[in-house]
């Protein structure tokens, strides 16, 4: 396929259209509305520049352009002049899902290490291993032309006895991390970029809040520490505390209609009750497993169950969720990234971060909701998790592609929760009929395209 003068892929003569595989299609359809979407001002991966103008090391523009990135996103652009600037200064960046954040802060981290020195210079947190794994692997890769160490801090990784990690960025996750710092097999005193991904999460109270607070005060004090913080969502009561936890920090934010991108089509199947939940889901596998989907469900329990059920009854589906050991997640996680499972049932633990490009579909079989502490209805019901819906249904429509999301209800209760998802995000959530199986596959078959 032909390049244009922006780097894009132009359409190939008919002939060769015809001839071309599906793989080669899907690319060429991404690649195009991808272009469209890069000149468009209203999208989230709209930009006026391209990579060369950011300020950054040839080295790193070699990277980026090897991950077969052209032109930089929106956040990109914002956020990289500001974040390589100096003297260094905070952040706190918000963009939606799926549209490129990695990319920001990993190139932070490699433009501000000095690779002479082997110690760790560039600490990253995020909430789960398989999220640290991933932006390990960024690292690596728009590392590659540079000399950079690197090291995880998640459970399992490094041996009891290890001692003194000499690499320059080190991923992981929270509990690890104090862990390593303790016990002096990470030295932190050169450290001077900490970084946090899926940022609100880790700052919550009720979630990684207190164990990333502890990370930050091990850090030494009284020099320059660039603090990033980053995520899709801001909810109000973690922004007042982002806002201490990254002083002085140069701002991104969104407004609250723009927290989901367009390209994901919502939708909601009405069922009678939890088994016919069951029954649709298995109805819908031949949907779920055209590409790639994501079953989120609140309780392990749950993903155990009808995993265990699907699987017995002779369909192909994978289950992932925390009480799992660590070899384990990296086996299924790993097994669903190469495409050799399609359909991941799953809880929270993966509904932050994690980018499956082919992943066209995502299943609320249990709607997110707040737990009984962060609950403050007034009427006893249970509340909606509203920005977990958002990054749950940002496991797909990914930098420009498209994707559906579909909710189950079967009652009352999480008719009203979906309503409430509804009005707080301010998108549409579209009914499907559940009776006509071929009806439904037509409509969801035409959102996908
Ligand atoms: N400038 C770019 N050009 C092309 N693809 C890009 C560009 N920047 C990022 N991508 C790709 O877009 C996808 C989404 O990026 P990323 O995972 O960083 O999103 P995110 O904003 O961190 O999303 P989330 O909020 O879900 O964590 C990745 O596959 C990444 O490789």
């Amino acid at each position: 396929m032909e390049k244009d003068a922006d780097g894009f892929y132009t359409a190939p003569p008919a002939a060769a259209a015809e001839d071309a595989s599906d793989l080669v299609k899907s690319t060429f359809q991404v690649h195009v509305t991808l272009a469209d979407q890069q000149q468009n001002p209203d999208s989230p991966l709209y930009s006026v520049k391209t990579f060369e103008e950011l300020g950054l090391h040839g080295d790193l523009l070699k990277g980026i352009f090897d991950m077969g990135f052209t032109k930089p996103s929106k956040i990109q652009e914002r956020a990289l002049p500001l974040l390589l600037r100096n003297p260094p200064q905070n952040m706190i960046g918000q963009s939606q899902s799926g549209t490129g954040k990695t990319a920001a802060f990993v190139l932070t981290m490699l433009s501000r290490v000095d690779f002479t020195k082997n110690k760790p210079q560039a600490l990253c947190l995020a909430p789960s291993r398989e999220l640290a794994r991933q932006i390990m692997s960024v690292v690596v890769a728009m590392g590659k032309f540079t000399p950079v160490q690197t090291e995880y801090a998640i459970k399992d990784n490094l041996p009891k006895g290890a001692s003194n990690v000499t690499a320059h960025i080190i991923v992981g996750t929270p509990g690890t991390m104090i862990n390593l710092i303790r016990r002096k097999v990470i030295d932190v005193t050169d450290v001077k970029v900490f970084v946090l991904d899926e940022a609100d999460n880790m700052l919550d109270q009720d979630g990684l809040g207190d164990d990333t607070l502890r990370v930050k005060n091990m850090l030494p004090r009284g020099k320059e520490m660039q603090i990033i913080l980053f995520s899709a969502t801001f909810p109000d009561h973690v922004r007042a505390f982002a806002s201490k936890f990254a002083p002085n920090a140069n701002k991104i934010e969104l407004k609250r209609n723009e927290l989901s991108v367009d390209s994901i089509r919502q939708f909601y199947m009405d069922c009678r009750d939890e088994e016919h939940k069951y029954d649709i889901l298995v109805s819908l596998y031949h949907l779920l497993t055209i590409g790639q989907s994501i079953i989120f469900c609140q309780h392990r329990h749950t993903a155990d169950r009808i995993s265990q059920r699907m699987t017995a009854e002779g369909h192909k589906v994978a289950s992932l969720h925390g009480a799992k050991d660590a070899s384990e997640r990296d086996t299924i996680i790993d097994g669903f990234r190469e495409g050799r499972e399609k359909v991941l049932i799953t809880t929270n633990v993966i509904a932050r971060g994690i980018d499956i490009q082919q992943v066209n579909m995502v299943v609320n079989y249990d709607l997110p909701l707040l737990n009984e502490r962060e609950n403050h209805g007034d009427r006893g019901d249970q509340r909606p998790d509203i920005e977990t819906y958002i990054h749950r249904i940002g496991r797909t429509g990914r930098f420009g592609r498209k994707g559906i999301s579909i909710n189950f209800v079967h009652d009352k209760k999480t008719w009203a929760q979906m309503q409430e998802i509804e009005e707080a995000t301010g998108k549409k959530i579209i009914r499907v009929e559940t009776d006509d199986l071929d009806a439904m596959e037509e409509q969801m078959k035409k959102a996908m395209k």
